[in-house]
């Protein structure tokens, strides 16, 4: 059977072996040509600055969460971020090891967070992981996040995991596409109850304040 058999008359361009491999391999979170550099808005928490959870009930960084990852995300320089989380019994995938699936979260947590520092709220279009080590419960997982371009409302952002600390071995790495949206994204599509109590207690969802947005 042929790819073209498999895929039906209009095979994927990406199947074209006669395309040049360049083209081929670009994806999606790769900034296009006209990407620009990322701007760290003017009122960005300083490197250093912990960012706190933006929405208690997160599993990435929510206090609520007794089962979550309690990410601690601090600003980075430029348009970067730093976190940590200890790997915990609730994060198990094989015996005494992460899941692959909650550090993918990590990284789509830590990547999120960049946002913070562009002042533009954004979500996840794209995510890709690759996982280099295997990652043993109990043991700190140390996270880096940035942002390498921008085009539009498109942000490609990269991010690394390290065992232990900055310069601990180096067990995965991410590269994603965010897509800006409006706050509105939020209201619109959250399940009511949960937009109401933060409407109601906006303490409870820190974006509304970081971005200084009453929607
Ligand atoms: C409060 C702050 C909190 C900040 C605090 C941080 C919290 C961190 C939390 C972690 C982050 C998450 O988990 S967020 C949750 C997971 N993600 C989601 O739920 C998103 C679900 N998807 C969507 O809602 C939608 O598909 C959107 C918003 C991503 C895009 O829809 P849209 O607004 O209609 O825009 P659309 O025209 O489709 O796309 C805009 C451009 O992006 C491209 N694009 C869109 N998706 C993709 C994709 N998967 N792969 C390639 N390209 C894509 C399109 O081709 C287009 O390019 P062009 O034609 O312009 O060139």
């Amino acid at each position: 059977m042929t790819d073209q058999d498999r895929h039906g008359a209009s095979a994927h361009p990406h199947d074209d072996a006669s395309a040049p491999r360049a083209e081929v391999f670009r994806g999606p979170t790769e900034p296009p040509e006209h990407a620009v550099a990322p701007e760290r808005h003017p009122q960005a928490p300083e490197p250093g600055a912990w960012l706190g959870t933006h929405y208690d009930q997160c599993f990435g960084c929510g206090e609520q969460r007794p089962e979550g990852l309690h990410l601690r995300v601090a600003a980075g320089p430029g348009v970067s971020v730093t976190a940590e989380f200890k790997v915990a019994e609730a994060h198990q995938g094989a015996p005494g090891l992460i899941h692959g699936g909650l550090l993918s979260a990590a990284f789509d947590e830590v990547m999120g967070t960049v946002s913070w520092l562009l002042r533009v709220p954004a979500v996840t279009g794209r995510l890709e992981t690759d996982f280099l080590k295997p990652v043993p419960v109990g043991r700190i997982v140390h996270l880096r996040a940035w942002c390498v371009g921008q085009a539009g409302r498109k942000f490609y952002h990269r991010a690394e995991a390290r065992l232990d600390g900055p310069e601990g071995l180096l067990v995965a790495k991410a590269a994603a596409l965010f897509v800006g949206v409006k706050l509105e994204h939020f209201v619109t599509h959250g399940r009511q109850e949960d937009v109401q109590a933060v409407l109601e207690d906006p303490q409870r969802y820190r974006s509304l304040r970081a971005f200084d947005v009453n929607p």
